[in-house]
């Protein structure tokens, strides 16, 4: 099928092209239309693949004028086109006259100086001025009339002669040129417009563009997903009927961009710039992109997750938490329960009786398990810095910031849970921001005016007493109630002696592959000990008794001596309180178990004594006075 078809509308026109097609080695469509049927003929031709139409004269005028939507080429009236004709009408009389578009009129002054002739001349403007054209031009009273074939066709005076203007082959080439060349163009600017349209389809944004008065142009598939509307035929209709808050008449009118935005439409919250669309300082449109909120927020945990090599995630489950006691199985219950509502948890409890094992727990027994799980040691952040970690900041937010600015922890722990350990710790500002947190669910980082919604759990651990601090004004009282909704006070160690057994048990288990050492459990003296001592460090401090007493351990049932040994100065304390309770215990030869014991893990490490005293628990000088001593 060729691309360019030559309608002809007189039948002069159809040798004429025939010539200029075997001329140029063309073998384009040649058709012969009138003015009546010119549009339907062109529109057909359209539908089966022209790209671009060769006519002439009215007609294509005409063409041009439709609704067609390819391009039309007008076949000149070259100079010689003129001469050629004129000398044709001198033949019928000298008295000529000739209507025609101004530019082919100015052609006809030049050939009138040049043959010293003087022409009646009708300018046509508008195309349907061809019967008061014909008929001012016979009041002159011609001789004969030259003109396109409609004009001529109109000459009812038998008097009046006419010729009809027409080109020549010459003409229909350069018309052929003009067509091929715009074939080249409308092939490029197709090609730039299928790769601009795979760009708009593939890409994740969401773009939407619109012309100077708010009337979308562009609207991409991801727009669509993204705001989840029905963008039935969305093009040509009106912005503002499709989207609420696009601002992009704003835009528009200030011809000021607006970046990283954050927009509601529809309840799903996306982040958009708006740009205006200039050229030559004039704006003539804006466009918008767009991404999910919620989305890039994820994709910012995962890389995150992925730059720290560390994921945010729960490392406790309930089986590896041990405790029967009633006590330790009432707070379990509470953490089973609270795990199944959203509500803000307030752990509490001496250093060490696990309450960050709690907060895991109740995360990874909660709807929200496969979000993050973002722990916060208030009180290990340096107290300037806490502030950028649990908020983050824009760039430039400070001296010193990170370019590109830093996400905060809350953020990071969007559809998860953020454990915030020593809550107590938090300086007055950040309290009143983390209200807000509670309160309005949204974080502003530091530097920005944008809030950030967020949804996140908060569970909070103190070991201070929240009602005293309150009481100094040392807490905010609106921020402990809003905190303390649900409330799971955890026993110490020493309030449920009796999961001791079980507990050393657990860490044994736990310790062996590490330690690499056989080791059943312990003598049922050393348990006693053990059962004794009130715990200030509870089960932390439990578990690294344990793990001294293993590496100490000579024998596969830890003895005695070797808790004693490994507890330290503490028990040795405890063996005094137990000799003022009238238990005998013989010092010398503790202090000689003590003696070996020292030796015998100085052995282990090859006698590096930084090691040994590191092993023990006792600095480098009591490690020495120690071996001395007897
Ligand atoms: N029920 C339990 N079963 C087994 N191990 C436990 C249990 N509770 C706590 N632990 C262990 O005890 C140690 C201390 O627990 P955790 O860090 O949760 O205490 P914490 O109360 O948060 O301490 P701190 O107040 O100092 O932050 C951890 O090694 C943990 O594995």
């Amino acid at each position: 099928m060729s691309k360019i078809a030559i309608l002809a509308p007189i039948d002069e026109i159809i040798p004429v092209a025939e010539e200029a097609c075997s001329r140029t080695g063309e073998s384009f469509i040649i058709k012969k239309i009138n003015f009546d049927n010119a549009i339907s003929i062109a529109k057909q031709l359209e539908q089966s693949g022209t790209e671009v139409i060769i006519s002439r004269g009215t007609v294509g005028a005409k063409m041009t004028e439709s609704t067609l939507n390819i391009p039309v080429v007008q076949i000149p009236i070259t100079g010689y086109d003129l001469l050629r004709t004129i000398t044709e009408a001198r033949k019928y009389g000298l008295k000529i006259g000739i209507a025609d578009t101004v530019d082919v009129l100015q052609g006809v002054e030049a050939i009138e100086a040049a043959l010293g002739l003087s022409i009646e001349k009708y300018t046509i403007d508008k195309i349907d001025q061809v019967e008061s054209a014909v008929r001012t031009l016979v009041s002159r009273k011609i001789d004969v009339l030259i003109g396109k074939s409609v004009y001529v066709n109109k000459v009812n005076d038998p008097n009046v002669k006419t010729v009809v203007l027409t080109s020549g082959v010459e003409s229909v080439i350069q018309a052929i040129q003009e067509a091929k060349s715009i074939l080249d163009v409308r092939r490029t600017e197709a090609k730039r417009t299928k790769q601009l349209q795979a760009i708009l389809d593939f890409i994740a944004d969401g773009v939407i563009a619109v012309d100077e008065n708010g009337i979308i142009t562009v609207c991409n598939p991801s727009a669509h997903r993204i705001l989840s509307i029905q963008f039935e035929n969305v093009i040509g209709k009106r912005i503002d009927d499709i989207l609420l808050n696009s601002r992009m008449k704003k835009v528009i009118l200030s011809g000021k961009e607006e970046l990283n935005r954050i927009q509601d439409e529809n309840g799903v919250k996306i982040i958009t710039n708006r740009i205006p669309i200039l050229h030559e300082n004039k704006v003539f449109g804006a466009v918008c992109t767009f991404q999910e909120l919620q989305k890039l927020q994820q994709q910012e945990q995962e890389i995150r997750k992925k730059l720290l090599h560390r994921g945010h995630v729960t490392k406790y489950e309930l089986e590896n938490i041990v405790g029967e006691s009633k006590s330790y199985q009432k707070a379990i219950d509470k953490v089973k329960k609270y795990s199944q509502v959203d509500s803000t948890v307030l752990l509490t409890g001496e250093t060490g009786v696990g309450k960050e094992v709690f907060a895991h727990l109740i995360h990874s027994l909660s709807k929200r398990s496969d979000g993050p799980f973002v722990a916060v040691n208030c009180a290990a952040i340096p107290k300037n810095l806490l502030e950028s970690e649990l908020f983050g900041y824009v760039d430039g937010a400070f001296t010193g910031a990170r370019k590109g600015g830093k996400t905060g922890l809350f953020e990071l722990a969007h559809q998860g849970t953020i454990f915030l350990d020593e809550i107590g710790e938090l300086a007055e500002s950040v309290q009143a921001q983390l209200l807000r947190v509670l309160q309005e669910g949204e974080v502003m980082r530091l530097g920005d005016e944008r809030v950030i919604p967020i949804n996140i759990r908060v569970i909070a651990a103190s070991n201070r007493d929240f009602e005293v601090m309150v009481e100094e004004g040392k807490f905010r009282a609106d921020l402990y109630y809003r905190l303390n909704i649900l409330d799971i006070p955890i026993p110490p160690l020493r309030q449920r002696i009796q999961d001791l057994p079980l507990l050393c048990e657990h860490f044994i288990e736990e310790l062996e592959p590490n330690i690499q050492k056989e080791i059943f459990g312990f003598a049922p003296e050393a348990m006693e000990i053990l059962k004794q001592y009130h715990w200030p460090g509870n089960i932390r401090q439990l578990r690294n008794i344990v793990e001294r007493s293993m590496i100490l351990s000579p024998d596969e049932v830890i003895s005695k001596e070797t808790v004693m040994l490994a507890g330290g100065k503490d028990f040795l304390q405890l063996k005094t309180n137990q000799e003022e309770n009238g238990e005998q215990q013989d010092t010398g030869k503790l202090q000689e178990y003590e003696r070996e014991y020292i030796l015998e893990v100085l052995n282990q490490v090859n006698g590096n004594k930084t090691e040994a005293a590191k092993i023990l628990g006792i600095g480098r000088t009591t490690l020495w006075r120690k071996i001395n001593n007897s």
